[in-house]
């Protein structure tokens, strides 16, 4: 696909989609209470829509009216064997919280998914369910999908020191320990994300949470609720660097998700002298506004316990110290390696291919700012953040013509992105 290139002024406001984090949640709880719960703002996109198929394979009621997605709970222990192998797509979120999920019921399944997701690393939710005493196994016994769970009704707690700041793997033991017998003691290496941890309690159940350590008791019952998810900071990112790197813009992104565990790119645009605002600030829903415009942006060093507050955000933000006078420095993100493709070097290798100057390191990147882009033919393979990131990219060339393979990875995450982008490219204020 031929990108947008030389774009100017880009202005006006957007609504982007549902937080795909919570969306995926709002599915699982929705079907493990009981009673109704229904969604507003759910993100139909790829991944989401692959947890909702996968629940209404397990036999819990799920109906779409357009407005909002309907689910008529079966309780913690109430999904049925979907007599076939799931198939979660390109969803890492979807595999490992499923595996905390099944640990726990009266069916064996076979999880799998696409060629990105049989690359993925499983042993981090395999060992400690393993821990637990659940039936679990990999391909051929390595740690990769298709894997095996067999549900067992008799779950052990556990204390548990968790070795990678990783909020799917907190996901999935939780999910796990509600179905155990006895309290569970979680121990994150550093905070991530707390969606499930704030969805436990907005469904009537019970979690403690005293800085990194988490405790959960088992068997526990949720009540069927409304929610309405916010708009997914991680989507919002590519149009605030958009808003910052295009001359004369100026971008509002209304009602998006600022839970303090997700806000890492905030402070890094204000560290880098970003001109960014957050307004209308919804303390019950976490949520706000956030009003972007252009800005001269200086170098930055991101580390340490950011990371995991901005772990899906870095490559949009290797693109804005690019544009920024100095060299940044992002390290400690090494998780990168293992997400949808090696992001590290998918960064580097496809911004370099456009002029920047990125070093790729094992944990993080080194980037020399500022570096002016020009066209050429990169590829997202096949992972949204990447391709989307090429594309905000490709605004601010201004000299030939971006080739972009692969561009409908970005389905992912965010199937309207390029709508999106077209209306503020459209919008005058
Ligand atoms: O729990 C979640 O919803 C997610 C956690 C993060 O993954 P890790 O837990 O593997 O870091 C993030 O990268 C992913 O996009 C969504
Ligand atoms: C890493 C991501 O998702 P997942 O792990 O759910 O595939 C992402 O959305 O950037």
């Amino acid at each position: 696909m031929k990108l947008k290139t030389n774009a100017h002024s880009l202005r006006g406001t957007i609504t982007v989609p549902g937080d795909k984090s919570i969306s995926h949640r709002s599915i699982m709880f929705g079907s493990l209470a009981t009673g109704t719960t229904e969604i507003s703002h759910f993100l139909r996109a790829d991944d989401c829509l692959d947890t909702l198929k996968l629940f209404k394979q397990m036999g819990v009621p799920i109906t779409d009216d357009g407005k909002k997605i309907t689910i008529e709970g079966v309780g913690l222990r109430g999904l049925k064997n979907p007599g076939k192998t799931l198939d979660v797509g390109n969803s890492g979120t979807t595999i490992r919280l499923l595996m905390g999920i099944l640990a726990g019921q009266s069916f064996s399944a076979t999880l799998t998914g696409d060629s990105s997701i049989q690359k993925r690393p499983m042993n981090r939710v395999m060992l400690p369910l393993k821990e637990m005493g659940a039936k679990v196994e990999g391909n051929q016994q390595s740690e990769f999908p298709p894997i095996q769970v067999t549900g067992v009704n008799d779950l052990q707690p556990i204390n548990y020191h968790i070795p990678v700041a990783s909020a799917q793997v907190k996901s999935a033991l939780i999910f796990a320990a509600l179905q155990a017998c006895g309290e569970t003691t979680l121990i994150e290496k550093e905070k991530t994300r707390n969606h499930t941890e704030v969805m436990i309690k907005q469904f009537g159940g019970n979690i403690e949470v005293e800085e990194k350590t988490i405790r959960v008791k088992g068997n526990q019952t949720f009540t069927g609720q409304s929610i309405s998810i916010p708009g997914d900071i991680s989507s919002a990112a590519f149009f605030i660097a958009a808003g910052l790197l295009v001359p004369g813009s100026q971008i509002t992104l209304k009602n998006v998700g600022l839970s303090e565990t997700r806000t890492g790119m905030i402070d890094v645009v204000k560290a880098m002298g970003g001109n960014i605002e957050i307004t209308e600030i919804d303390e019950l829903n976490e949520s706000g506004n956030i009003i972007v415009s252009s800005s001269q942006l200086v170098a930055t060093e991101i580390s340490g316990e950011l990371i995991p507050r901005l772990i899906d955000e870095i490559p949009i933000i290797a693109l804005l110290a690019t544009q920024a006078k100095g060299e940044t420095l992002i390290k400690d993100a090494e998780e990168l390696r293992v997400k949808e493709t090696d992001r590290i070097q998918a960064v580097s290798d496809e911004l370099n291919r456009l002029g920047a100057s990125i070093t790729p390191t094992a944990d993080g990147l080194v980037i020399q700012g500022e570096t002016k882009l020009t066209g050429g033919t990169v590829t997202s393979y096949g992972d949204h953040r990447i391709g989307m990131m090429l594309q905000i990219a490709a605004l601010i060339v201004k000299e030939g013509e971006v080739v972009l393979d692969k561009s409908e990875a970005v389905s992912v995450s965010y199937p309207t992105f390029f709508d999106d982008l077209n209306e503020l490219m459209e919008q005058t204020i």
